[in-house]
């Protein structure tokens, strides 16, 4: 049976000293965070998902955006190969994590780059985000995995923020949303839908027309409610001024067969 699983990483010690590459420093409220990292893990549980918590990485102040160390299609996950370096040391965890539950695992391998955060699927299209943290050599390796799979990879230019899936995501019906301004090119998405806040452009689909958002978007949220969607809100951000997003506190896995 295809499972409904999600992987989540609960927050470190260090999680202050995360990156920021596009926003000014903001202290972090390290007591906050576990409240509202707690209150999105349960978000996630009470529409459906199964939460399965990779182990800690406490040296690692950014672990918790768990999206970013692996990209997961079919029953293959992908580990990745982190553009930054001070985060290539969250990786053994999740990939002994998607292994216990029987994925089959690939690499991105030195001089690959790749963030899971740069990657979003739209079916059986995969686009790509070529920018800060995935490299050329990120993107053929991805190829190489996912293709014969029947995946086909649309490789996309990302140089206003920091990860495609900063700037763009899918509703169900596979409608990209985003920022206009933060998007390098919209054309390249066959239905796009431009949302008012920057924020507004990250949706986690929980299943049916439900849709897990940040609430420091909520002209975004009444949008989409408005075309028929069931925006489900959680505050992020603490994680918002490490540029995280809620895609990025979990990885779901929905065609794992256990
Ligand atoms: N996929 C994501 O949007 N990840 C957010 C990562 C934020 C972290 N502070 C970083 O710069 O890597």
């Amino acid at each position: 049976m295809p499972s409904q699983k999600a992987l989540v990483r609960r927050p470190g010690p260090r999680l202050a000293e995360g990156l920021v590459t596009h926003v000014e420093r903001r202290a972090v409220d390290a007591g906050l965070a576990a409240e509202q990292w707690e209150a999105y893990t349960e978000a996630l549980r009470a529409h459906g998902w199964e939460t399965v918590e990779v182990d800690p990485a406490e040296d690692c102040p950014d672990s918790v955006f768990v999206e970013d160390a692996v990209v997961v299609f079919r029953n293959v996950a992908l580990i990745t190969r982190p553009g930054a370096e001070s985060r290539r040391a969250e990786t053994p965890g999740v990939e002994e994590a998607v292994a216990r539950l029987g994925c089959s695992v690939n690499w991105i391998w030195d001089p690959g780059t790749l963030d899971g955060g740069d990657v979003l699927k739209v079916g059986d299209t995969i686009y790509v985000g070529r920018g800060g943290r995935t490299n050329a050599a990120g993107v053929q390796q991805l190829r190489a995995v996912f293709e014969p799979l029947g995946a086909r990879v649309v490789a996309v230019p990302v140089s206003k923020v920091l990860h495609l899936k900063s700037a763009v995501t899918a509703l169900p019906d596979g409608t990209v949303i985003g920022h206009e301004p933060l998007v390098d090119t919209p054309s390249l998405f066959p239905r796009f839908l431009a949302v008012p806040e920057e924020s507004g452009a990250h949706v986690v689909l929980l299943g049916g027309g439900r849709l897990l958002m940040a609430s420091s978007a909520p002209k975004t949220a009444e949008l989409l409610a408005d075309l028929g969607h069931e925006p489900i809100v959680v505050d992020i951000g603490e994680f918002e001024k490490l540029e995280g997003c809620v895609t990025c506190l979990s990885v779901r896995l929905r065609e794992l067969y256990v």
